[in-house]
């Protein structure tokens, strides 16, 4: 975990076995990506609470707006899978210069399920560590719409 720069002042949420397993999977991830328009690849491997590794890649379209990220890609399969806890997740690409976060629908995403840990993987091999708490703070969250209940109910009223 020495080549990992943390960004965040919580503890790891899991061992280097599992990171360098993590890694793995997203860089295999990352070959599997569908970018002919960008040719920016992403490749992410989640991990659930109960110890499967869920791969997502970048997949574009010819109508761009329609592309989906590789880390909502890879939310989307666990969730589909069933899986609804999260422990980390890897976010590999092709740059080394700087470290790339995920993009704010992304962060959004992932913050349904919870705080976990995010690791961004440049291609020198270098590995920020942060959390989505600190990317996306004041997310909104599935408890923001019990909130909205009393409204609704009040307006009814009128
Ligand atoms: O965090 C990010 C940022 C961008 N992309 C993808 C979307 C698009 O295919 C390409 C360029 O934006 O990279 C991701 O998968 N994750
Ligand atoms: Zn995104």
């Amino acid at each position: 975990m020495d080549h990992v720069i943390a960004e965040t002042q919580t503890a790891p949420s899991i061992n280097s076995e599992e990171l360098d397993r993590l890694v793995a999977e997203a860089d295999k991830a990352k070959l599997k990506a569908y970018a002919p328009y960008s040719k920016f690849r992403v490749g992410a491997a989640l991990l659930s609470s109960d110890g499967m590794i869920y791969p997502g890649a970048n997949v574009e379209n010819s109508s761009y707006g329609l592309t989906v990220c590789a880390e909502r890609c890879a939310v989307f399969h666990a969730a589909s899978c069933g899986a609804r806890s999260f422990r980390a997740i890897v976010i590999t690409t092709d740059i080394s210069e700087s470290t790339v976060y995920p993009c704010g629908a992304c962060r959004q995403v992932m913050s349904e399920f919870g705080n976990f840990d995010v690791y961004c993987l440049r291609a020198n091999g270098q590995i920020s560590r942060t959390t989505l708490n600190d990317l996306i703070p004041y997310a909104f969250s599935p408890s923001d719409l019990s909130k909205g209940q009393g409204m609704a109910e009040e307006e009814e009223e009128e």
